[in-house]
């Protein structure tokens, strides 16, 4: 029995020239910009004019890469030790897509695709799994897949996460810390239409909160805030640029949207919002990792591969 896993992701550029490439397949996905075509494509060109210059020049802070990249191939490396199946992984809107990786494992028996997205929302998840599956249509080998719609109520994926608080936080006192847990915004107007996505978040803050308990770690207060608005229209709140005005001096920020770091993380949250948080008067701010290739976390992703089996 040939088995294939397929880690599935957003994508980030590979170089700066892919920046354009990118934004171009985020915003022209369905899920991401709800209106129909040809108004889609109007709405794509015109965030891409105004974007362009400057998610180039935050690409090129990070080293004209994004890291999503770099830390996603680590995790496949990783996972590849502990499982009895070959590891891949394939992103939605940057190379590999789902058709290059396809094409990799279309003589497998069984295909596991698991999307690297902890909570279920229609503009990741979804659309991944939709793209994904509409392709090994074209092959004619959908029928051998089988996915997963969230797991942030893994007990070992939540177990990753207190690990990386407790490293951010070292040897200092949590009582003495706020933690602010940072997920990636969405429009209000997708969560009024019925996206899972901020009751799986606010689930998972709760299933950290009770790890937290268990391992007797306690913060002077812990506070959920959205990042990454783009446009004008309101998105999920409280905004982070408001959230960090209402912080005292010390404060840990988790990125609970992300499985691997991206520039989301190591952009926004650890370069830019850093300023902000200095302007406020935070004087100790840090930023956790995201799971990326944590030992529980790899757990996690191995429990998960072994339970679809099981299906
Ligand atoms: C309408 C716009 C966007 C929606 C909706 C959205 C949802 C969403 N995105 C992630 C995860 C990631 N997003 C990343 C980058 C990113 N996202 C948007 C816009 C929307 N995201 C933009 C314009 C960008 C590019 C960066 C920028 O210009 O600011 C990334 C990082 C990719 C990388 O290169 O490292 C991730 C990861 C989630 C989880 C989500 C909804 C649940
Ligand atoms: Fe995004
Ligand atoms: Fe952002």
């Amino acid at each position: 029995m040939k088995r294939a896993i397929v880690l599935m992701n957003m994508g980030g550029p590979n170089n700066l020239n892919e920046v354009e490439v990118f934004l171009k397949n985020m915003f022209n996905d369905k899920y991401i910009i709800g209106a129909p075509q040809p108004i889609r494509a109007l709405i794509a060109k015109l965030i891409i004019f105004r974007r362009l210059n400057i998610a180039k020049e935050n690409y090129r802070e990070l080293g004209g890469i994004s890291p999503i990249v770099g830390y996603t191939k680590r995790l496949v490396r990783r996972l590849q030790k502990v499982v009895d199946a070959d590891v891949f992984y394939e992103m939605r809107y940057t190379f590999p897509f789902a058709k290059d990786i396809i094409k990799k494992v279309k003589d497998y028996d069984e295909i596991y695709a698991i999307p690297m997205y902890p909570h279920h929302s229609r503009t990741t998840t979804l659309s991944s799994i939709e793209d994904f599956i509409s392709c090994a249509k074209s092959f004619k080998i959908d029928h051998k897949i089988k996915t997963i719609d969230y797991y942030y109520d893994n007990l070992f994926y939540n177990k990753a996460i207190v690990d990386r608080i407790k490293e951010t936080l070292k040897d200092d006192r949590s009582e003495d810390f706020e933690l602010v847990f940072s997920a990636h915004g969405l429009t209000q107007r997708v969560i009024d239409k019925g996206d899972l996505y901020q009751k799986h978040i606010l689930e998972n803050v709760e299933f950290v909160k009770k790890e937290l308990k268990l391992q007797n770690i306690n913060f002077k207060k812990i506070d959920v805030a959205y990042q990454s608005r783009v446009g004008p229209m309101k998105w999920l709140q409280p905004y982070m640029e408001d959230k960090l005005k209402e912080l005292g001096e010390k404060v840990i920020i988790y990125p609970i949207s992300f499985t691997v770091d991206n520039s989301e993380t190591l952009g926004e949250l650890v370069l830019e919002y850093v300023e902000l948080a200095k302007e406020y008067g935070i004087k100790d701010y840090r930023v956790a990792k995201a799971p990326n290739s944590n030992r529980n976390f790899i757990i996690a992703l191995k429990s998960i591969y072994e339970n679809l089996k099981l299906k």
